[in-house]
């Protein structure tokens, strides 16, 4: 009962603790290690109170008491007995040196050769259309190779003192210690025979339980680097939510969204420095840049995933820092490349922050946002169950976030445009859907494709974290900076697409 009392108690406080977890400290971990931090690792840690703690318990108690009597009964010849233990245990001690920090970093390859067997199988579609096998399993490849370099190092430095330390604490040694010193003792008339009988019967007992008390130390070790993984989620910094949260008035006046001189560092990476920027209601702004230039942290920021370390991100002029985030989550709206679809109905998963929406409801906002078609060719139309039956495509995962988005309709929308299925008629549908959710909101859009953006009523471009020029397509092309080079750059890709195409 104590046991799962306990579990229960950790569980709780790690579902209260991701509760308040800022949403960033989530994109920067998988969904994976989550869950493996609250199910698998809560689990293993009831292993360890419900069966090790009472397992080595009950083995140790037999050996001790045997010891006691042995030495109770003559204590050179019970120190003489207890020495190939000492020694096995010298030998264990030395095998388990290092473990401490070893038995982490194997539990670290297990999580990463999963990860990568998984990406592995996933990309077995491409590998099939493609035919470049080696590509796809090389990383596995590597990956395994690596675990298993990891693995043999660690036991060719500990199989040889295991293997002696195992030959010492086997009964048989500690008999023929046993037998031969007490042989001896006897023989000078230190030991009655009796008593040599009591040493030969009890003193096997005390290695015997000491193996099943090493055994156990196995799901101890992992339970104290599980219980590791549990304090640093538990100790993980919160957002900090305001005492007198403010309720942001939709109609004040000014921009809907105000930044201003937004730093934001991860570590010593600077990824936005001194970024000002307003979103005017009801208008697209696009962010576009290269690479790295911090475009996904600063439509990060507008959802409170962190707060910038210097500068501030308003909402109709209130800082977020001061919004309650319940009340944040009422007017903003992201959909961003790793939103998640959950296992339940396509229907379900649209009507998520509205889950009374009736039927014409869903299928207007599945419909603006341009996914309405492919879901009602799909076996059970919007009764398919993610990841069951309703096996949608990048892109149109992402078009089923977007209704989801609109049915919401929160005022203010963040959008990650997504990067996979760049063909011609994807974009058109991303447009098309795009212009239908800017009707009456403030859309933030990260580009990847520029020809999706080129009506929006604002670019801004990003550059090494700094906004670097902004503009109207037109108005930026004239200007002949980035904006432009960058734009070349993609009409480029887009003609070369179209050559390999057509060559095919
Ligand atoms: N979780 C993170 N930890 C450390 N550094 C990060 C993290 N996320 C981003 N960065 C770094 O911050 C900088 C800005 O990254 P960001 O993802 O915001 O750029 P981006 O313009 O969205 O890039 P992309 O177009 O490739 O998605 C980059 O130097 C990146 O390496």
């Amino acid at each position: 009962m104590a046991d799962i009392r306990v579990s229960f108690g950790i569980r709780r406080d790690l579902l209260v603790k991701l509760r308040r977890l800022p949403l960033g400290w989530f994109t920067d971990r998988n969904s994976g290690t989550v869950k493996k931090t609250v199910e698998d690792d809560v689990a293993a840690l009831h292993q360890l109170i419900a069966h090790s703690v009472v397992e080595v318990t009950a083995a140790a108690v037999p050996p001790v008491v045997a010891i006691v009597y042995l030495l109770a009964v003559d204590w050179r010849m019970a120190l003489v007995s207890l020495l190939p233990i000492v020694a096995g245990l010298a030998m264990y001690q030395r095998a388990m040196a290092g473990a401490g920090t070893k038995y982490p970093e194997f539990m670290e390859w297990l999580t990463r050769l999963s990860g990568a067997a998984v990406e592995f199988v996933n990309g077995i579609g491409v590998v099939k259309a493609f035919g470049t096998p080696g590509v796809a399993s090389r990383r596995f490849q590597e990956v395994s190779r690596s675990f298993a370099r990891f693995f043999l190092d660690w036991a060719r430095a500990t199989s040889v003192a295991s293997v002696i330390a195992e030959i010492l604490l086997s009964p048989p040694s500690v008999l023929v210690v046993m037998a031969s010193a007490g042989g001896a003792f006897t023989a000078a008339g230190w030991l009655p025979v009796e008593d040599l009988i009591a040493f030969l019967v009890f003193g096997t007992v005390t290695t015997a339980g000491l193996m099943t008390v090493m055994m156990s130390v196995h799901p101890l070790v992992t339970a104290l680097s599980v219980a590791r993984g549990i304090r640093e989620v538990l100790s993980s910094p919160e957002l900090p939510v305001p005492a007198d949260p403010i309720t942001p008035d939709q109609n004040a006046p000014g921009p809907v969204v105000r930044m201003r001189g937004v730093r934001f560092a991860y570590g010593d990476t600077v990824a936005l420095d001194g970024v000002d920027l307003d979103l005017e209601r009801g208008t697209i702004t696009a962010l576009v840049g290269p690479s790295g230039s911090g475009k996904s942290t600063l439509a990060k920021l507008l959802p409170r995933f962190d707060d910038p370390q210097q500068g501030s991100v308003q909402l109709y002029g209130v800082d977020l820092r001061h919004i309650d985030p319940a009340e944040l989550y009422r007017h903003v709206a992201f959909v961003f490349q790793d939103s998640a679809l959950l296992h339940m109905s396509v229907r379900d998963n649209i009507r998520l922050a509205r889950p009374d929406a009736d039927e014409a409801a869903v299928r207007a906002a599945a419909a603006k946002a341009q996914i309405l078609d492919r879901l009602d060719e799909l076996p059970r139309g919007l009764d398919s169950v993610v990841g069951e039956d309703a096996e949608l495509s990048g892109g149109e995962r992402q078009r089923v976030c977007v209704a989801r988005a609109i049915l919401a309709d929160r005022p203010v929308l963040v959008l990650d445009e997504a990067t996979a299925s760049a063909d011609p008629e994807n974009e058109a549908r991303i447009q098309d859907a795009l212009s239908e959710v800017a009707r009456d909101r403030t859309v933030l859009v990260i580009a990847h494709r520029l020809s999706t953006v080129r009506g929006a009523d604002r670019i801004v471009v990003l550059d090494g974290g700094r906004v670097a020029e902004q503009g109207r397509h037109e108005e930026l092309l004239v200007r002949d900076g980035l904006y432009a080079r960058l734009w070349e750059h993609d009409q480029r890709a887009r003609e070369d697409a179209g050559t390999e195409m057509e060559t095919r």
